[in-house]
């Protein structure tokens, strides 16, 4: 699922790695998926999140609802929103304004397009409060030429892809009911994955705000079912 309405989404506002907040609505939206998923009686058994607290909280908020608070949880920045790059604390009006709706939809919705990039990387850019700490310690164990200055869909997907090998997969093959509070690009780009979606088709999906995806997968992690609930 993706994370509740954050603060920025309220504002219409980029949000990529700012470490923005749920909005009150946001709060509201992940109790109501916590409560639908418990009402599924799904027992999960490993739950999986961001660095960023718009995903980690609705992740904890849905896991009260469901009692299921207990369950283990790994935290990563590979499930990060993809990087908006120079796009991030814009508001998108103001994107379109300056640059043309056309090329705009194309930064937000394809697949294999960058977004403007971030030159250097700034100690702090402060906007509306909010300051990204390039160096935030969270990201220690990124290379720092490896921090990333704004990407693509497909370059999100090549980061997001050796986590979902590597820790949830096994988990999937053990029978396991796994658990991914995200954002909307990676939602995007795991559904891509998982669903074998075109290049060309991604362009079309769009994921909302606190709406639990449930998929039921095969021993070969085919796709049998999919619900939005
Ligand atoms: O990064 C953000 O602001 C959103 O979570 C995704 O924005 P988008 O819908 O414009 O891609």
């Amino acid at each position: 699922m993706r994370h509740g309405q954050s603060e920025w989404n309220a504002k219409n506002l980029f949000n990529g790695w700012i470490d923005t907040d749920l909005s009150d609505a946001g709060v509201t939206q992940a109790h109501q998926a916590g409560s639908l998923l418990a009402e599924t009686q799904i027992q999960f058994d490993f739950a999986a999140t961001s660095l960023l607290k718009r995903a980690i909280k609705t992740l904890h908020i849905m896991l009260e609802e469901t009692n299921q608070l207990y369950v283990p949880e790994q935290k990563t920045w590979r499930l990060n929103e993809r990087h908006y790059g120079a796009l991030q604390g814009v508001n998108r009006d103001d994107a379109r304004a300056k640059w043309g709706e056309a090329q705009v939809h194309e930064w937000r919705r394809a697949y294999d397009v960058l977004p403007p990039q971030t030159q250097g990387h700034p100690t702090s850019i402060t906007v509306d409060g909010k300051t990204y700490p390039a160096f935030d310690r969270r990201y220690d164990d990124i290379p720092e030429t490896e921090l990333p200055h704004g990407e693509s869909l497909k370059v999100a997907l090549a980061r997001i892809l050796p986590f979902y090998e590597s820790v949830i997969v096994p988990h999937l093959q053990a029978g396991e009911n796994v658990l991914i509070v995200a954002h909307g690009s990676t939602v995007r780009a795991l559904t891509k994955h998982i669903e074998h979606i075109s290049d060309a088709d991604i362009m079309h999906l769009e994921i909302a705000n606190g709406e639990p995806i449930i998929y039921d997968l095969d021993d070969q992690l085919v796709v049998t079912d999919k619900q939005v609930i």
